[in-house]
């Protein structure tokens, strides 16, 4: 019987059509890159012989395909011609020998693409290459099926390395797999019923895995609690006892015990501490202490006391939660949340009514100081921007400079304070010059410094560089950081096979995945809901009933509807289990309860993203683990993260995929009755494989689901263009070899079509050659588009920019020196140092947060 796994489900949700902003796709970078020919169409493909940095991927041998090299084995895939397939697997009832010859050929690499497609205009060298080649799948296809199966399955394609020996999976051949049928829909039938049979070579033509050479960095570590208790602080007796009772607590951690007495004396504050050491409460406490204990009783009527900035509309309603659990004595003072995705007109008659602890996302907020009479700031006291290194970049920077101008205009004396996990220096000089003599607040504890004793995989000691310090932020102690290097092609089975190991082997687990664009969250949701989830619907043998329960996958991002983003927030957060899929609109603030793995399947864009994902586990003092998958090119972040003292150990990928063994679901068929004898690394390659050939035969099964693969992997594409230049070299366009990326989409060749996208953005560009300038804005710009790609929350950057026609305000970037610098010091008011006419950031950046 077919495991269920292979079921068709076809009232899948198809993921919305997300009309995501049109980000330049530098198509130039990517010819350059000569990235596989099936990428860019055939007048793309590089005709010429490869360039060396596709020299590690193995596309020497196998790689020249119909339009071009790179395509083929090359692409992760076998494709069998249909000259040479068609007799055997089209006629139904044909013998299973037949059939299995074919496929065994074509996992082992013999069969190729179509030869007689091969461009004309290949060099001597090539075409000399391409008919011995042609010449090979002639003979394939007349050799004897015992034959052809005996060489397969005990002659290896490729000499077997010392590595290999050594267990991994380096460059060794595979076994075939017959390729799994599911009963599929007429229409879908006659859609995707093709002469040929497509099987995964997941295994091959990688590129070696790099040993990780790292530094060992001393980890910044803090201490969380401190014996101190709340009643110490001359607090009210009802905000104590709130405290105790309803928030549970009895001692103040490390940031609340410095934080509350400075704010209590009315000090301005910027505050850095690790996440999950409850800086929430650090500025929450004394605000609602100063406010319950002022002389006139305040009334509603009033307005805003105080004013709290987050980045997230999720981080607003869960500090909204906090605060208005600290008022529960104290029914007086109204708190308020304003984040978008509410109506506009509920939240101006809450503004009207009067909101005095007023919680907002910046782009919210300047929609209604622009749109709403009722708000008004004369009376406030408090001025709080939580994740103030998020919202003081470059995204928000518009917004708050229209919200300090409001509210600079009408209060003349306030409190400001800034509170991070990663307050960098950029923005402490900010604040430097903006905040009145203001108390800089390190939870840093020398004493913690430590030498992270499991890293056991080290290979190399040296001291971080200099002029790291003040990039270096403090990990929870409990926090154990892993890294795995996995090729291309093996990403999807990887990230599968690992939360199936976790979250549907193990208990209790909670995991958070981040991606870097909403469309690849979407991607990876509605394809696991559509997989992974049906397979576990049906227990294996030997697996508990009640594991196949125990996957639940939901997702968030910014383009979700707000109602079900909340919706979606609130259900994890009070689940025991069930793995999110998100963008980095989870990354910051939140406190969901015991996560116990973060997965960050795109590497973050700076180490204080990375500091932010991960600290979404291990908080307060819990034990949690994270893991951060890297392609072999980009193993040299490990390095780029030790410089930030941070150091993660190595997991290998082999230790992942081992799960599949334990999962009957993929276990591979073997031809005939023939049962496996397979073991060890190789029934892992085998099964890793059936797993593959299920993604890749769920987005086949139709060209709809084939056309949102690719929709995904451009998502994936744009987002890899927008790294920062520092991490350039690292992440570079480059170095992706398109058809191994294709495949971890589940699709078996790399797309030609993608080329149609990337020569139309490169038209556009042309019409507007400033926008290729390479001054400090573009990277600026850089930053923009890729935390829009990595959140969904600035969506506005590249229409505004659309807009603007060639020469008009707000079409040239503006060189660094120029950029306005929002100040928010008591009493003064915003100054640009530039006219706002023509500014870059004269954009609604942070409208959709
Ligand atoms: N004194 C305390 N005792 C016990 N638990 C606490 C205490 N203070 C805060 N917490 C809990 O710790 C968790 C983390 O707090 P909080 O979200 O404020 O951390 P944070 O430092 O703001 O994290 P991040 O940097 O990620 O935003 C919350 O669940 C909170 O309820």
């Amino acid at each position: 019987m077919e495991p269920a796994l292979f079921s068709r489900r076809h009232s899948e949700n198809f993921p919305s059509e997300n009309s995501r902003p049109n980000v330049i796709l530098p198509g130039r970078e990517v010819r350059r890159a000569g990235l596989p020919g099936g990428g860019l169409g055939p007048r793309l493909a590089p005709i010429r012989p490869l360039p060396p940095f596709l020299a590690p991927f193995g596309v020497g041998r196998y790689n020249w395909s119909r339009s071009g090299p790179g395509r083929g084995c090359g692409a992760g895939s076998s494709r069998v011609p249909r000259w040479v397939l068609a007799p055997a697997v089209c006629t139904p009832g044909a013998p299973l020998h037949a059939y299995s010859t074919q496929v065994m050929a074509a996992a082992d690499g013999s069969l190729l693409d179509n030869p007689r497609t091969f461009s004309r205009r290949l060099p001597a060298q090539a075409s000399r290459q391409a008919k011995a080649t042609k010449r090979k799948y002639q003979a394939s296809s007349e050799a004897p099926p015992v034959k052809r199966r005996n060489e397969t399955s005990f002659l290896p394609a490729k000499k077997t390395s010392v590595k290999e020996t050594q267990g991994t999976f380096k460059g060794n051949t595979q076994k075939a797999f017959s390729a799994k049928k599911h009963s599929v829909s007429t229409s879908d039938r006659n859609q995707e019923e093709r002469p040929c049979v497509k099987t995964s070579s997941l295994f091959k033509n990688n590129p070696d895995i790099p040993e990780l050479h790292r530094s060992v960095v001393k980890q910044v570590q803090e201490k969380v609690f401190t014996s101190a208790a709340f009643h110490e602080l001359g607090l009210h007796p009802h905000l104590i006892s709130t405290i105790n009772t309803v928030l549970k607590m009895s001692s103040m951690t490390s940031v609340q015990k410095q934080s509350i007495p400075v704010l209590l004396e009315g000090r301005d504050a910027l505050v850095r501490s690790q996440t999950g050491s409850g800086k929430t409460l650090a500025y929450c406490i004394p605000v609602v202490q100063s406010l319950q204990a002022m002389k006139s009783k305040i009334q509603r009527s009033d307005g805003p006391y105080v004013l709290v900035l987050v980045p997230t509309r999720e981080l607003a309603l869960q500090s909204f939660d906090t605060v208005q659990k600290l008022l529960k004595p104290f029914t007086w003072i109204v708190p308020g949340v304003l984040m978008g995705g509410e109506k506009r007109k509920s939240e101006k008659a809450r503004l009207r009514k009067g909101i005095n602890i007023l919680i907002s996302t910046p782009g919210r907020l300047v929609d209604h100081i622009k749109s709403t009479k009722n708000i008004h700031f004369s009376r406030l006291r408090w001025l709080v921007f939580d994740e103030a290194d998020r919202i003081l970049d470059l995204g928000f920077e518009k917004d708050i400079t229209v919200i300090l101008n409001a509210v600079n205009a009408e209060c003349q004396k306030r409190q400001n304070v800034l509170l991070s996990a990663t307050l960098t220096e950029g923005v402490t000089r900010l604040a430097d010059i903006s905040l009145h003599d203001p108390v800089s607040i390190s939870v840093l504890d020398e004493s913690h410094d430590q030498l992270n004793p499991k890293d056991k995989v080290v290979q190399e000691v040296c001291p971080p560089p200099a002029g790291d310090e003040l990039d270096s932020f403090a990990i929870p102690e409990s926090l154990e950081q892993h890294v795995t290097v996995v090729p291309s092609k093996l990403r999807l089975v990887c990230l599968a096979a690992f939360i199936l190991q976790k979250c549907k082997f193990e208990k209790d687990q909670k995991m958070v995945v981040f991606f870097s664009s909403c469309e690849l969250v979407e991607f990876h949701y509605s394809l696991f809901l559509q997989t992974l989830l049906s397979s576990s619907g049906a227990p294996a043998s030997g697996q508990l009933p009640s594991a196949s329960t125990r996957l639940k996958f939901l997702r968030l991002h910014g383009n979700m509807e707000q109602e079900e983003r909340t919706a979606v927030f609130q259900e994890f957060s009070h689940s025991r289990r069930g793995v999110l899929l998100c963008t980095d609109v989870a990354a910051r603030g939140l406190d969901l309860p015991q996560v116990t793995w973060i997965v960050q399947y795109n590497a973050p864009s700076s180490p204080a993203e990375y500091i932010h994902r991960i600290g979404r586990t291990a908080r307060i003092g819990c034990h949690g683990s994270s893991l951060l998958i890297l392609a072999p090119s980009e193993a040299e972040y490990v390095n780029s993260l030790a410089s930030h003292k941070i150091n993660v150990s190595e997991i290998k990928m082999e230790d992942i995929l081992c799960v599949l063994t334990r999962d009957d679901c993929f276990k591979g068929k073997r031809w005939g009755t023939q049962k496996s004898h397979a073991v060890g690394p190789q029934e892992i390659r085998e099964r890793a494989t059936v797993l593959q050939t299920v993604f890749e035969d769920y987005v086949h099964s139709s060209e709809r689901r084939v056309s949102w693969a690719k929709k995904a992997l451009q998502s994936f594409i744009r987002a890899y263009t927008t790294y920062p230049r520092e991490l350039k070299h690292i992440f570079h366009v480059r170095s992706l070899h398109l058809g191994h990326v294709a495949k971890s989409f589940g699709l078996r060749d790399a797309p030609r079509n993608l080329s149609a996208l990337t020569r139309k953005k490169r038209k556009a560009n042309l019409k507007r050659p400033g926008l290729h300038k390479k001054t400090q804005s573009k990277h600026s710009l850089a930053e923009i588009l890729r935390s829009e790609y990595s959140s969904g929350m600035e969506p506005g950057v590249t229409k505004v920019r659309q807009q603007n026609a060639p020469g008009e305000p707000g079409s040239q970037p503006l060189p660094h020196s120029l950029q306005p610098t929002p100040c928010f010091g008591r009493g003064k008011t915003l100054k640009w140092r530039k006219t706002q006419k023509g500014l870059l950031w004269d954009s609604k950046t942070s409208q959709k947060v």
